[in-house]
């Protein structure tokens, strides 16, 4: 019998939320989509919904009280359990498994059923991920408040980089504290990385555990990965998702002494601290008030990307430079034998402005676009954007998060059978 997958990709400005069946004999490895749902905009308000089932379709409806991720995910649920034309899901009950994107997951090293002591653990670790962990949570509560039958499985973004080597993911400090509080460079976006391993192995025919890959996941968050032989290698995140490039609200990596000088209250808590989650006022401004939102007044990397006003060419310009500190350094990291350089993420699919600022400026490792290529709306998982005499490929993949969670579930069934 098949059976019934909710997975839900809770970003820092989205809920996207895909509706699976399993294949009903049971062998193949590929769920099949019935229906996807986006909420984006959070943090530029109106939201907007996106609904696709089939030749069904829903464009940019506004959504005047949807602020949270928790809302987003209640408005979702509804709809899916209202629409006549999705029959397999008008039962609650028949939705077996939901998967959670969970950011930080410390040193979980795979999925985990969300019981009693996962679900504090996760809630442990909100204080380094201070814009995911507890908005993820907030949904894992209200699954378990509507769909109590379902089984809670979370997927940690933490998970894919669990192969940094020490010398990459430890920082220079006492390594007693360290090792105490556990402060290492973690890494985030893993769902959406190993997604592109994937997409960009089926693609360029070629295992996955040859592939050498420089991703940019570029959206509300941003970041940068150096894949070797499939496997993170090397990241741009941090301890928590605000190191490395900027993004929507976040500064991205600072001198850690700038905020001494920003502010007096730097180490004193955050307003907006609760029991469950503290943070500092530091942590408050260049994780909330910074990035574009700080720069431009607004979080829509498209308009800052369409406009000539100064501060939005300021922001698109910053953008374009903080990318390139990532991709030659990474390219060196493998030694010059790289498969591909990958676009991701809201940005990465849908700017192709930024897309060709970026690869303008690494023209000299031997990318070059196809200028008609990239200004085209991406239809496909990949898309090869480089021109004909490119040395080096630049491609587009259309992430899909909930996609590689879905597919998780299939592989992992039988570790989670009977357990709840
Ligand atoms: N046409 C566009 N050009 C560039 N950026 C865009 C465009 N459309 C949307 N975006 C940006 O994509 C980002 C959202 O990306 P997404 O990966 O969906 O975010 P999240 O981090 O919430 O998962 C937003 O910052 C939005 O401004
Ligand atoms: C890790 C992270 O920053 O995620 P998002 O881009 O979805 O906010
Ligand atoms: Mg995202």
């Amino acid at each position: 019998m098949p059976e019934i997958i909710l997975s839900i990709n809770a970003g820092s400005s989205s809920v996207k939320i895909s509706v699976y069946k399993t294949p009903s004999d049971g062998k193949s490895q590929v769920p099949t989509q019935l229906a996807e749902a986006v909420i984006e905009g959070l943090t530029a308000p109106p939201a907007k919904l996106k609904y696709e089932r089939g030749d069904d379709k829903i464009k940019d409806k506004e959504l005047d009280d949807i602020k949270s991720q928790e809302d987003a995910f209640r408005y979702i649920l509804g709809h899916l359990t209202k629409d006549s034309g999705l029959p397999e899901l008008n039962d609650k009950e028949d939705i077996k498994f939901t998967c959670h994107r969970v950011v930080h997951g410390g040193d979980y090293p795979r999925s985990q059923i969300i019981d009693k002591q996962t679900y504090h653990h996760i809630e442990e670790l909100s204080d380094l991920a201070p814009l995911h962990n507890a908005p993820a949570l907030s949904i894992v509560r209200a699954v378990a408040d509507i769909l109590p039958h379902a089984k809670n499985i979370a997927y940690f973004d933490s998970a894919f980089h669990n192969t940094l080597p020490d010398y990459i993911c430890t920082y220079p400090i006492d390594q007693a504290i360290a090792k105490k509080n556990k402060l290492r460079k973690y890494g985030f976006h893993g769902i959406s990385y190993s997604f592109i391993v994937h997409a960009v192995s089926t693609f360029l025919n070629k295992p996955s555990n040859q592939l050498n890959v420089i991703a940019l996941h570029l959206g509300s968050g941003a970041s940068a990965c150096c894949i070797k032989n499939g496997k993170s290698l090397d990241t741009s995140m941090g301890l928590t998702p605000l190191a490395g490039l900027p993004g929507a609200t976040r500064s991205g990596s600072i001198d850690p002494s700038l905020m001494f000088h920003f502010t007096h209250s730097a180490g004193k808590p955050s307003r907006s601290s609760s029991e469950k989650m503290h943070i500092t006022q530091a942590e408050e401004i260049l994780n909330k008030n910074s990035g574009w939102k700080s720069l431009t007044g607004t979080t829509d990397f498209g308009k800052i990307s369409s406009s000539d006003r100064p501060e939005d060419v300021l922001a698109f310009n910053i953008f374009v430079d903080r990318i390139s500190n990532y991709v030659a350094p990474y390219f060196t990291k493998l030694d010059g034998k790289v498969d591909a350089l990958v676009f991701a993420g809201g940005i990465g699919e849908r700017g192709a402005k930024l897309r060709q600022a970026v690869v303008h400026g690494v023209k000299c490792l031997g990318y070059e676009l196809d200028d008609a290529k990239n200004a085209q709306q991406v239809q496909n998982v990949v898309t090869d954007i480089s021109a004909g005499g490119a040395r080096y490929k630049t491609l587009v993949v259309q992430t899909d998060e909930q996609l590689e969670m879905a597919r998780g579930v299939l592989v992992d069934k039988d570790r989670f059978v009977g357990k709840k």
